[in-house]
């Protein structure tokens, strides 16, 4: 069996280990905490992220980056958006010559306004064409309990993409290729800032009106972005675009989802954060994204608005009344 390293085992690092097993690998994943690793190993479960969720015998776990690393060909991380760079630098020692890097993040990084490629590039100094994304509407929870779904894997390089495909096809999991890695890439990190505004709307008690508005709104201003930075606006009607961001927008399961529907509640950013362990990447990405739209000149008054209201300078409330009384425009430009 060819192995493949999974670095982070949070709900999607595991759940697409499940589906990297499936597909015939032999999976070793990096935990950051060794009681995580200890729980996969013993007991065949990831409690923390995924609880009542048995792995397959072909996943098995460790602390150790070297032991995680040794003998990979496919290497994938999984770690927060924010924390990759500091991360990285620990695992590029082990890593095997040639070996293919993986992205499952979807995030800007705060600062740089780097995509995940980006800094993996930029830290590994490897190239364009060893590094790939996995993005598409992929619930970590639906994924692991082997509800069929598609996904995009995304390499500058076609055959690494093709490569990966097959070393990811599982009976539940369909992924397509692409070699649109900055469609793919915004695509994920933008569909979460929409999310978590959809998330403020539900929570304020608004229905499906409302959330359809923002979220074609919200493509719309993806769109805008992605074509400025030079992705394939196809790639945003495909299922790194529009099909991540009607999944994560309509799910209960969505971490970025509820951040917002929490906000909608009236809880405050930090009492959000205090509520849970799991990472909602839209609630750093919406300040990066913003300046990237920003710097790329385009209007991004999805990401504008949700900034605002994440930094406490707005409440949800405020932000709904501001789309709405936005100079009028035609809606395609
Ligand atoms: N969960 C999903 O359904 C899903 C699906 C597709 C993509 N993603 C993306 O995958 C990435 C990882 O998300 P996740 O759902 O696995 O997150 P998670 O919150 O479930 O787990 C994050 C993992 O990273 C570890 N971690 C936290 N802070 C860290 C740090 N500073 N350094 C190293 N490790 C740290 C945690 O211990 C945990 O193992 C995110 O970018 C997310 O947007 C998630
Ligand atoms: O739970 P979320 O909001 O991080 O979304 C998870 C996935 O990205 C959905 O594809």
């Amino acid at each position: 069996m060819s192995k493949v390293a999974v670095l982070g085992a949070g709900s999607w690092g595991t759940a697409f280990s499940m589906v990297l097993a499936d597909g015939g690998n032999d999976v070793a994943i990096w935990a950051r905490r060794e009681e995580v690793a200890a729980s996969i190993n013993e007991r065949r479960e990831n409690s923390d992220y995924l609880p009542g969720l048995e792995l397959p015998r072909s996943v098995s776990a460790t602390h150790d980056p070297e032991r995680a690393l040794a003998g990979a060909d496919v290497v994938v991380l999984a770690v927060p958006s924010q924390s990759l760079r500091t991360n990285l630098p620990m695992f590029l020692p082990y890593l095997e010559p040639d070996a293919v890097l993986v992205s499952l993040m979807k995030g800007i990084e705060l600062g740089t306004l780097e995509r995940m490629s980006e800094v993996i590039r930029e830290v590994a100094d490897v190239d364009p064409g060893r590094i790939a994304v996995v993005s598409g509407p992929n619930l970590a929870k639906e994924i692991a309990r082997r509800e069929p779904a598609a996904s995009v894997v995304a390499c500058e390089d076609e055959s690494v993409a093709t490569m990966l495909q097959k070393r990811c096809h599982s009976p539940a999991f369909r992924p397509y290729t692409s070699v649109d890695v900055l469609g793919c890439e915004l695509g994920g990190a933008y569909k979460n800032v929409v999310a978590l505004c959809v998330g403020m709307a539900v929570g304020l008690g608004f229905g499906d009106n409302t959330t359809a508005s923002l979220i074609t709104r919200g493509l719309a201003e993806t769109a805008r972005l992605a074509m400025r930075l030079g992705a394939n606006p196809l790639t945003l009607m495909g299922l790194a675009g529009l099909g991540d961001l009607v999944a994560t927008c309509s799910s209960p399961l969505s971490r970025n989802r509820t951040f917002g529907e929490k906000l909608g509640h009236g809880m405050t950013v930090e009492e959000v954060y205090a509520s849970t362990r799991q990472v909602a990447e839209g609630a750093k990405s919406c300040s990066s994204i913003r300046a990237l739209a920003e710097k790329a000149g385009i209007d991004a008054p999805i990401a504008e608005h949700v900034d605002e209201v994440v930094a406490g300078r707005m409440t949800t409330a405020e932000m709904m009344e501001a789309f709405i009384s936005r100079d009028p425009k035609a809606e395609i430009e």
